[in-house]
């Protein structure tokens, strides 16, 4: 099997508190793998530690090939325009002057627009086109739909499926569950700087599958009940409705999902 990137316990302290005790994964090449972690759980560190942007305490990263860094908001100044922006990276980078990627991300019309005058999916979507100047082998993406709406995540996860069946490797960073189910073939949990879960998407489904969320909405309010057997939990709850002389006014029965799922590992 080849590997993108080999990660081997890697630790970072900000001072004195350690972010990162010692994580390792590997990503393979040209697949989609997810970052996932409630805020300040580490994942930029992660990142950007793998980047290169940022130095670590110990450990060791391996990265194969050419690397595309999706920017973060705010990133490019609010004057530039989008022409000049990509004509900025494309020199940077050493590459060719190629304005296709402008056009398969939907932002051709936009090249003399100020960075300022864009829209939270236009941002992003010049970001991406930034990042893939130059063809990169390994893209990273930090929250890449963050802000956007229904429309313009599912259009950026369709961008971005496209550049893995391209054979692109990407690794994301993403607090968002739905997001890294829809697009990742491995995650990891990071929680109080260690790896909670790693695996597949699926790998976590079937955990979840286990568990079922009955939700009962009665004249006493809204509650919820997590069960592995929906039959004795919910006799028993009915009963205990009728014991009181409750309404019942509404009832729903879930599969657990997997961001249920995500919160109890991500929080331990
Ligand atoms: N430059 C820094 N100096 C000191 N502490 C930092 C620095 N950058 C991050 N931290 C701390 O390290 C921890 C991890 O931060 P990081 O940004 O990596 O988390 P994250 O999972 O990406 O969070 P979020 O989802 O909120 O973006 C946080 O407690 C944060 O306060």
């Amino acid at each position: 099997m080849s590997y993108a990137i080999e990660i081997t316990d890697l630790k970072k302290s900000y001072g004195n508190t350690e972010v990162l005790k010692g994580i390792s994964f590997h990503v393979k090449q040209g697949e989609i793998f997810g970052i996932l972690g409630i805020n300040g759980a580490g994942k930029t560190t992660t990142l950007e530690c793998i980047e290169g942007f940022r130095k670590y305490t110990s450990g060791t990263i391996k990265v194969k090939g050419k690397i595309g860094i999706q920017l973060q908001s705010a990133s490019l100044p609010s004057y530039i325009k989008v022409k000049e922006a990509v004509q900025l990276f494309t020199k940077w980078k050493k590459a060719d002057t190629d304005t296709s990627l402008l056009y398969a991300l939907g932002i051709n019309d936009l090249e003399k627009k100020l960075y300022t005058e864009l829209s939270t999916g236009q941002k992003r979507r010049l970001h991406l086109a930034l990042a893939l100047i130059g063809n990169p082998d390994v893209l990273f993406l930090d929250e890449p739909t963050a802000g956007l709406d229904v429309e313009g995540r599912i259009s950026l996860h369709n961008e971005i499926r496209k550049l893995k069946e391209k054979g692109t490797t990407i690794i994301l960073a993403s607090h968002d569950m739905s997001e890294v189910e829809t697009l990742c073939n491995r995650i990891a949990i990071l929680n109080d700087g260690v790896i909670s879960f790693l695996g597949t998407t699926g790998e976590l489904a079937s955990k979840v599958g286990k568990r079922y969320m009955i939700k009962i909405l009665s004249e006493d309010g809204e509650k919820e009940y997590s069960t592995g057997s929906i039959a004795d939990s919910l006799l028993k709850i009915l009963e205990e409705y009728k014991r009181k002389n409750i309404t019942i006014l509404d009832l729903k029965i879930n599969r657990g999902t997997l961001e249920q799922h995500f919160i109890d590992i991500a929080k331990g």
